[in-house]
């Protein structure tokens, strides 16, 4: 792992990449403005804040499909895969086809592939009769479980989601939360997840960071108890608190 002295708080032995004081301008106008941020091997950051503040943009500067305007990112960003709101998969493949394409990045041969999709699919908790099924014929739940397999094929040291639950029912939500908690845990993962979810952020992730409308860090906040030990008290009491600083925030600037 890299270690990033020039952080904030010094150096960080896990850390997988790091923003520091990065600022993004799209179609002329700021939308990140000063962001450090670092993301750990085997911890997933939630990124909050309100509609249009840079949450996405953050996203993509991680993955290093933009450069900054100001400041740097670092670290090794060829391992990373991003798993879509929408999904995008591809319509006319199957399951295991969107899948076993995501590995087209790696050595491994066709049949290779096919067996590593099928391992991927199990693992992300889609049972097999789906395997051969087109995205049109998955639910909403599946589809995410595909595009999770999918991100995975490529064999990410970095996963980026944009609000990849979106849209599902709240006890699919939670089934997907588990198991993305328990990919990052077992695959040693630094996942960094954009939700507007409270709920979800305080259930999974280890940092919290809130991005505020004009783009700046508002506040980072790790959360206490590791996640296998919040009990629905405890996650609503962080959700709470996360909302409250938002809104204190919020009053600040008024
Ligand atoms: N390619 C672009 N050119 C110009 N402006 C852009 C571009 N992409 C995004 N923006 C603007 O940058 C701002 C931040 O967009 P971004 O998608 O990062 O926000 P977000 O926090 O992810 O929003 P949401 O929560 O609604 O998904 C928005 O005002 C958006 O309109």
């Amino acid at each position: 792992m890299t270690s990033f002295a020039t952080q904030p708080g010094g150096a960080t032995p896990d850390a997988l990449a790091a923003v520091t004081a990065a600022c993004v301008e799209l179609g002329g106008r700021p939308v990140l403005q000063g962001v450090d941020l670092i993301v750990e091997a085997a911890c997933l950051t939630a990124i909050i804040g309100p509609s249009g503040c840079g949450k996405t943009t953050l996203l993509r500067l991680l993955g290093g499909l933009i450069e900054p305007t100001q400041g740097r990112v670092e670290g090794n960003r060829e391992r990373t895969a991003f798993v879509f709101q929408d999904h995008r998969l591809l319509p006319w493949r199957t399951a295991l086809e969107n899948v076993a394409l995501g590995a087209l990045s790696t050595a491994a041969g066709r049949p290779e592939r096919q067996r590593m999709a099928e391992r991927l699919l199990s693992e992300c908790g889609l049972s097999a009769e789906a395997y051969r099924l087109y995205p049109a014929e998955l639910s909403g739940g599946m589809r995410a479980r595909v595009a999770l397999a999918r991100a995975l094929a490529a064999a990410p040291h970095l996963l980026l989601l944009d609000e990849p639950f979106n849209g599902l029912d709240l006890q699919m939500r939670r089934s997907l939360q588990t198991m993305l908690r328990a990919l990052v845990e077992r695959r040693g993962l630094a996942a960094v997840l954009v939700t507007h979810d409270l709920l979800e952020a305080a259930r999974i992730a280890d940092q919290v960071v809130a991005i505020s409308a004009s783009g700046c860090v508002l506040f980072r906040e790790r959360l206490s108890h590791p996640p296998a030990k919040r009990d629905s008290d405890r996650i609503q009491a962080a959700a709470r608190r996360l909302m409250q600083r938002l809104e204190a925030t919020d009053s600040d600037r008024n």
